[in-house]
This record gives C-alpha cells, sequence and structure tokens, in this order.
C-alpha cells in the first residue's frame, strides 16, 4: 500500500473502465527487496525476477548515477559523496528514492540496493508496505572471487563475470557492444572494509523484516543453485496475473 496521502493500492483489486466497455482489473501489485552483500549476486538474480516474473527492477544505485548524470539537485548531492568512496546520505538517498516509488504505485518491483541503513528501512517502511525481502549469504571466499572478476557496463548496469557469464565479446557489452569496465571497490583490499561495513549496517535492517516475518534468507556458493529455491519461492507468492501488472478482463 502506497501511503503517499491518496493512493493505496497494494493487494487491491481495483478496476477502471476503459474503451469498449471494458474493465481493467489491476493486479495483486508486489513489492521485493533483495539484500546481500557487495558481491552476493543481488544485480544477477534481480535480472532473473524480473524478466521470470515481470517485476520491475529498481537499483538504487543506476537510480543515484541517472540522477548525478541529469545534475538534479539530488544527484550533485550525492556525487559529492561517492567521488570520496562514502555513502550517500540517508536524507539525501530517501529525496531521491522516495518520489520514485510514489510513480510506481501502479506497479509490482523489486528494489536493489536500498535500504542500506536502518533510517533507509524506516522511511521505506512509511512509504510501502513491502511483501517480500530476499537475504543473501554468500561466503567471504566466493565474494572475494567473483568481484575481482566483475565487470559492469556502467550505462545499462548489467554485470559479467569472466568465468560465470563471460560477455560474447571480451571486454564488451552484449547489447550495446559499448567498453566495460571494473570498479575500483571490487579489489579484495576494499573488501573486507567494505563487508564489514555491510554487516554493521544490514544487521538491524534484517532483524526488522525478521520482525515482520518477510525475511527469506538463501546461503549458498552458487547463484544457479540458490536460484530455483528464489524461484519457487516468488512462484507461490505472486499471483501469475502480477506477472503483467494489469489484465484486461471482460465485465459485465
Ligand atoms: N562464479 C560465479 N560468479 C557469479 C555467480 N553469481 C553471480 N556471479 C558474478 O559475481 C559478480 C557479482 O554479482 P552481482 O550480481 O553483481 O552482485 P551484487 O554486488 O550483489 O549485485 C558478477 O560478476 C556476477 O556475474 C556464481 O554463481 N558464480
Ligand atoms: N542506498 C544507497 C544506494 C547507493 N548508494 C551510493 O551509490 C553508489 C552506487 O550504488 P550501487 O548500489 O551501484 O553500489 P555498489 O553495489 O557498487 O556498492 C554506492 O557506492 C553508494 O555510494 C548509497 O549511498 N546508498
Amino acid at each position: 500500500m502506497l501511503r503517499n496521502g491518496t493512493a493505496s493500492v497494494r493487494n487491491d483489486t481495483d478496476t477502471v473502465r476503459g474503451v469498449a466497455g471494458y474493465k481493467w482489473r489491476m493486479a495483486k501489485l508486489f513489492r521485493a527487496v533483495i539484500m546481500g552483500p557487495p558481491g552476493s549476486g543481488k544485480g544477477t538474480i534481480s535480472e532473473r525476477i524480473a524478466q521470470r516474473f515481470a517485476l520491475t527492477r529498481l537499483s538504487s544505485g543506476d537510480f543515484v548515477r541517472e540522477n548525478i548524470a541529469a545534475n538534479t539537485d539530488a544527484g550533485v548531492l550525492a556525487k559529492t559523496y561517492i567521488e570520496r568512496g562514502l555513502l550517500v546520505p540517508d536524507h539525501v538517498m530517501t529525496r531521491l528514492l522516495l518520489p520514485r516509488l510514489e510513480e510506481m504505485t501502479r506497479h509490482s518491483w523489486l528494489m536493489d540496493g536500498f535500504p542500506r541503513t536502518l533510517a533507509q528501512a524506516k522511511a521505506l517502511n512509511s512509504t510501502c508496505d513491502l511483501d517480500l525481502v530476499i537475504s543473501l549469504n554468500i561466503p567471504y571466499e566466493t565474494l572475494k572471487e567473483r568481484l575481482s572478476d566483475r565487470w559492469i557496463h556502467p550505462a545499462s548496469g548489467r554485470v559479467y563475470n569472466m568465468g560465470f557469464n563471460p560477455p560474447h565479446v571480451q571486454g564488451r557489452d552484449d547489447i550495446s557492444g559499448e567498453p566495460l569496465i571494473q570498479h575500483d571497490d571490487d579489489k579484495p583490499e576494499a573488501l573486507v572494509a567494505r563487508l564489514r561495513h555491510y554487516k554493521d549496517m544490514a544487521k538491524p535492517i534484517i532483524d526488522l523484516y525478521k520482525s515482520k516475518g518477510i525475511l527469506h534468507t538463501f546461503s549458498g556458493t552458487e547463484t544457479d543453485r540458490i536460484w530455483p529455491y528464489i524461484n519457487s519461492l516468488l512462484s507461490t507468492k505472486i499471483p501469475s496475473t502480477s506477472q503483467t501488472d494489469t489484465q484486461r478482463i471482460p465485465m459485465p
């Protein structure tokens, strides 16, 4: 349910009369968050979920980058932190993200990268009711190996791994053909600090979602082995109709 003062669309089956006397039944909407340390597979799994269940994939990192590119006030502010390798403060992140979510009242979505702090989780909580939180629990050695081999197409956020999902042409994005880059903070020396930081920040968020009964944790070293469990969980949670968000149903 989006609590923006006017909309209340979660779980509803409201109808809108369209042309030729049809009504459009809005399928039950679904809102989820995916959490995990850097390299745990959030991007990879979100992509699969978005395709399989036709959810809109929202990446807070991509959204920050779009705002920086568009020179919005919040983007300009966010840039000053990212350039110093810092997390963007909560009030800037919520200013960026929450209006975007309020535009999504009629879409099912999966959010990757937000919330990263308890304050962000509370802000999200006051904006919408989440149906489900996926938390990925991946051993440190696995994260280290994956990240040292991660290549990214910055414009789209598509991720590659030279062993697991290599691009068709080495160093080039499959779709655009543009060059791939590596993030400095994917280097092993930066990883220990990033992981410690993740654990400290994630613990209270995970406790919050556990107490709400919406947390589902998946552990393992291979995405392909974790994926079937996530797939079957989501298949039970997402009604088939919400796979297209809206469904045209002839109604008297
Ligand atoms: N070897 C291996 N690499 C994987 C696996 N799953 C994801 N990756 C790669 O690991 C890196 C991190 O995954 P990503 O989805 O970007 O993680 P995120 O930081 O949590 O969003 C990327 O290069 C992925 O292609 C896996 O099961 N095995
Ligand atoms: N909730 C969030 C999301 C992103 N960010 C910032 O935006 C950057 C890019 O986001 P991302 O999700 O792509 O980050 P990484 O997974 O590359 O760490 C992060 O490194 C943070 O500086 C943030 O501060 N708080």
